[in-house]
């Protein structure tokens, strides 16, 4: 076989994939569905809203700064909705009496925030965002204004006094009600449930504050805790035994509700799109009990046949769990009966027997009910089990966007989320839930099923690297890429048919060319660095050498008005920040290699002679290897020209494999050790 085979073959397989992966978005985006709400209608009937639990997981108070979680909290107790059908709960991962002091702080500042966001109707209602724009000039003098001032002179406060406790923990110690914190570690210590605030009617300010319960699962080191996933199904139980609302909305705590009608608006039916990716989601409880549709009746009753099958007492133990109080809650939400108005604190106890390590030992959560395990990707992983029953789900996407939350700040933050999703991704491709098994079975229609295979576009990154790299080995072996003559025209219109087209719908969305060039390049790194390294976790996985882990994304809170700007269509996502982690090391090589090719190709010392049936390389090539380097540009600008101290030495210790191709890299490395004496 002739080198010029090998290269067209390789080139064949590489342009099955990427077709594949096309043809599998296509389809996604074939039919778009466009729901509406009609909030007006729901008005009317406000009484007969139901009530909705709010689950808030944190999991370190130093990558996601209490603030940020406070505010997260502010403004879900703030939308408009009635205070008593309302509870936030926050399940803290990392066990911190900080993370509580900022969450007691915080139900004292509510009794002000929530007031002053009702009396004025303030759309954003975390105090944070809010408050970065000024107040305007026409209100000077009027109730609005001092009101404003002394709420912002009072989210001042809070700020200050978080961050005050944030340096020093000795403040806890000296009040009992932090004895529970006393001697424990983030990954080892008992279950601490707090009922921080109880709305118990009461009148005026304290009747329009929500419920508030902190609760930190037990955690031993032995035992496996799954990240969000198991924050999730505890919290799915306490909210179970104490208020145990029909609804379950799940915020992240890096973002905030940002509009106030989030539920009245557009909640009800779901807030949930077609696929259901993490945060900002409406879901039933009794879909999270693992109830399916054929289980009810046309009335939403549950069915004779599923009432045998769910309640009786040994089925509901073997799937729920031991505790007699959560298995009478998961009656009372399949069955639908109304909750009787409970006080809180009466289920502290069997909170904290419901959150011990071994509670789920044997029993369904987490295999059929509840958040799914198998995969670190949980949403999509239990996305996939819920339309398998037969449910479906709507998208709803306001003008207004209901959540707004931060992006991971610097590429470094990106690429390690985006390795954690296609882990996930790669996982749910091989679980029981894995789209691929029984294309034609369960009860998840086709289109679905092939809207959830898109999860195969991580495994593009090993098409994309030989993509990357492929003109440059044709230049240093003189042998063609591309075809010659009227075919290398098509192929070019193709190429830049496509460009076009993917230009126009970035435009339409809002967004620059400029930030549909920086797209190109983010996306041919990540495919090169976090997907490939995806697959190098879960070979390790399966290799048993290591388990897949959730890296926990740092968070920052703006300060300024520019800072603060939500990531939309007109942020700056054009800055690149660089570290030494090895994220960095398959676009080095990538830039080092084609760099190598161009100069090999431009002093015409390319291997003579060699030229097959298609001919030798040529400028097609060159033009591809120019490309890439155009792709991959940060990297070069950073490797080459050394920028700033951000690129850092470690590196180039790492890149120094592939020195020897380069020159003047040396010499760069002797600029960068000089530095560094
Ligand atoms: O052991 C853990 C780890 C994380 N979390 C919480 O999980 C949430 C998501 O973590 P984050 O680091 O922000 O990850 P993201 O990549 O931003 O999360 C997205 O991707 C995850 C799947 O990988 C989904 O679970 C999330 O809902 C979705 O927003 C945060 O509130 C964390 O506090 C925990 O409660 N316990
Ligand atoms: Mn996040």
């Amino acid at each position: 076989m002739s080198e010029y085979d090998t290269v067209w073959r390789v080139a064949f397989f590489c342009e099955t994939c990427f077709s594949l992966v096309c043809l599998l978005i296509t389809c996604l985006k074939w039919s778009p569905a466009d729901t509406k709400p009609f909030p007006d209608r729901l008005d009317e009937r406000v009484h007969d809203l139901p009530l909705v639990d709010m689950f808030v997981p944190t999991a370190d108070p130093v990558r996601e700064p209490p603030i940020m979680v406070v505010n997260t909290v502010l403004s879900l107790l703030a939308v408009n909705y009635p205070a008593n059908k309302l509870a936030c709960y926050v399940s803290d991962d990392g066990c911190s009496p900080l993370t509580y002091f900022s969450l007691k702080e915080a139900s004292k500042f509510a009794k002000i925030w929530v007031p002053f966001c009702k009396k004025y109707n303030i759309r954003v209602r975390a105090p944070f965002r809010y408050f970065l724009n000024p107040i305007s000039d026409a209100t000077e003098g009027s109730e609005f204004s001092k009101d404003w001032e002394t709420t912002k002179r009072e989210y001042q406060k809070l700020s200050r006094k978080v961050e005050d406790a944030t340096g020093d923990s000795h403040l806890f110690d000296v009040e009992d009600d932090f004895e529970a914190f006393s001697n424990t570690k983030p990954n080892d210590h008992s279950t601490i449930v707090k009922v921080v605030w109880e709305n118990k009617g009461g009148v005026g300010d304290e009747k329009e504050v929500p419920h508030i319960v902190y609760i930190s699962r037990e955690k031993r080191p032995n035992y496996v805790h799954h990240h969000k996933c198991g924050a999730m199904n505890f919290l799915a139980r306490v909210s179970g035994l104490m208020t145990n609302a029909p609804y379950i909305l799940n915020v992240d705590c890096d973002m905030y509700a940002n509009d106030a009608d989030v539920y009245l608006g557009r909640g009800i039916a779901g807030i949930q799109g077609p696929i259901y990716i993490g945060s900002g989601c409406v879901h039933t409880r009794r879909v999270m009990y693992g109830l399916s549709p054929d289980d009810l009746e046309v009335n939403g009753s549950l069915s004779s046949v599923a009432t045998r099958e769910f309640l009786t007492e040994d089925s509901l133990a073997r799937r729920f769990g031991s505790s007699k109080e959560m298995i009478k809650s998961v009656v009372d939400a399949i069955q639908r009966n109304p909750n009787p108005q409970n006080i809180l604190t009466n289920s502290i106890e069997a909170a904290q027997e419901v959150g011990h390590c071994h509670y789920e030992h044997q029993t369904s959560w987490g295999n059929t009910i509840g958040w799914l395990y198998d995969s670190v990707a949980e949403d999509l992983n239990t996305s996939i089990e819920i339309h398998s029953r037969g449910w479906t789900s709507s998208y709803i996407s306001p003008d207004t966007p209901a959540f707004l939350g931060s992006m991971p700040q610097g590429l470094p933050e990106a690429l390690l989320q985006q390795r954690r999703w296609a882990t996930g991704w790669i996982e749910i491709l091989f679980n029981k839930q894995s789209p691929l098994r029984g294309m034609f079975c369960k009860k998840i229609r086709f289109r679905q099923r092939l809207a959830y295979l898109c999860i195969i576009t991580c495994l593009r990154s090993i098409p994309e690297l030989i993509y990357c790299l492929l003109p440059a080995y044709c230049l240093l072996h003189n042998s063609a890429l591309f075809p010659k003559g009227t075919y290398l025209g098509i192929t070019i219109t193709l190429v830049g048919m496509h460009c076009l087209y993917t230009l126009w719908e970035f435009m339409s969305l809002g967004y620059s060319v400029k930030s549909w060039l920086v797209s190109q390049s983010v996306w041919r790194i990540v495919a090169t660095s976090s997907w490939l390294f995806s697959i190098f976790d879960i070979t390790l996985k399966l290799l048993g050498i290591s388990e897949t882990v959730f890296r926990i994304t740092k968070k920052t809170v703006p300060h300024g008005p520019s800072e603060g700007e939500d990531d939309g269509p007109n942020s700056d996502s054009s800055k690149f920040e660089f570290d030494g982690s090895l994220h960095f090391l398959p676009g080095t090589f990538i830039v080092l290699v084609n760099l190598a090719a161009l100069a090999v190709f431009s002093v015409g010392l390319q291997r003579s002679g060699y030229s097959h049936g298609g001919g030798g390389s040529g400028l097609a090539e060159a033009c591809g290897c120019v490309l890439v380097m155009m792709l991959f540009l940060p990297f070069l600008i950073e490797s080459m020209l050394l920028k700033d101290e951000a690129f850092h030495p470690d590196l180039l210790e790492e890149t120094e494999v592939f020195s020897p191709l380069m020159p003047h890299v040396l010499s760069a490395r002797e600029k960068s050790s000089r530095k560094k004496e």
